[in-house]
């Protein structure tokens, strides 16, 4: 188990083979999640690259800090931490906030992205009185009253099933992300927007999405791609929201496929 101290939290994280001059992947998490949900990815993946994984601050084991947050705070979290690691170099692959994430270090330092794999994401998610409102709700009466409606955006209905294992994972999972760090990241999506600042990205880009994504609709992916010079753009079938979780070797080969046509691709 690895922390490191960013701030006023206890950043936690995870690498495997960043050190062997292998393109590294730094995966960002979307929200109510950690970072074992790359865990299909990566051995999907296999030892082609090296890995670095953390939990967003208020996610997971992560220390909670002072929420709310904003996008730049995550976004420092995993610069600080890419620093401290001495990556110097990462294709940033970020989910849903982690997308927007993503955005970011790319607009904070730009030197640092190899290439961007912006996942069930966009340039704004949702509105200020949608993220109010979620955020109200469950600073209320906490997570449990929304996990049915999160479930239905982030899985299709055959994953959905009473004897899917997984699927009762995932439920445990968000159920016991800490209320104030859920709360605190719905704060940095509702006050982010990087329409414009998509329009300075200059490295490689994938947009990808679940055809069935639930919360980041493909059309609204697509608006994504289309702000950004030269992107691609690639639908996953049978997919909510997570396809890391839901549909591990489409994903993964619909990213490996994007990852091995870059003319700089090492591994
Ligand atoms: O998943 C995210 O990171 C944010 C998008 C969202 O609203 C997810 C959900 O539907 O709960």
């Amino acid at each position: 188990m690895k922390f490191l101290h960013v701030g006023d939290a206890a950043i936690h994280y995870r690498t495997a083979g960043i050190a062997q001059g292998k393109p590294v992947i730094a995966f960002i998490n979307s929200l109510g999640t950690d970072f074992r949900i790359w865990d299909a990815v990566m051995e999907a993946l296999g030892d082609d690259y090296g890995y670095v994984l953390h939990d967003k601050r208020g996610h997971g084991l992560s220390g909670t800090g002072t929420p709310p947050y904003s996008i730049d705070d995550h976004a420092d979290d995993l610069i600080i931490l890419l620093d401290h690691l001495k990556v110097e170099k990462a294709i940033v692959w970020g989910l849903s906030v982690g997308g927007l994430i993503a955005q970011a270090v790319h607009d904070k330092r730009p030197g640092i992205v190899e290439a961007l794999v912006l996942s069930n994401t966009a340039h704004k998610i949702g509105t200020p009185d949608m993220w109010n409102t979620r955020i109200d709700t469950i600073l209320a009466n906490g997570l449990g009253g929304m996990i049915d409606p999160i479930m239905e955006r982030w899985f299709t209905p055959p994953f959905r099933t009473a004897d899917n294992a997984l699927y009762a994972g995932c439920r445990s999972m968000l159920a016991r992300q800490p209320v104030d760090g859920y709360c605190g990241t719905c704060a940095a999506i509702r006050d982010a927007d990087y329409t414009e600042a998509v329009g300075r990205i200059a490295v490689p880009t994938l947009c990808v999405v679940g055809d069935q994504d639930g919360s980041t609709p493909p059309d609204l992916v697509r608006s994504l791609a289309d702000l950004i010079a030269g992107s691609a753009f690639v639908e996953i079938p049978g997919c909510g929201h997570i396809p890391c979780i839901e549909q591990p070797a489409a994903y993964s080969a619909a990213v490996r496929t994007f990852l091995t046509s870059l003319p700089e691709h090492r591994a």
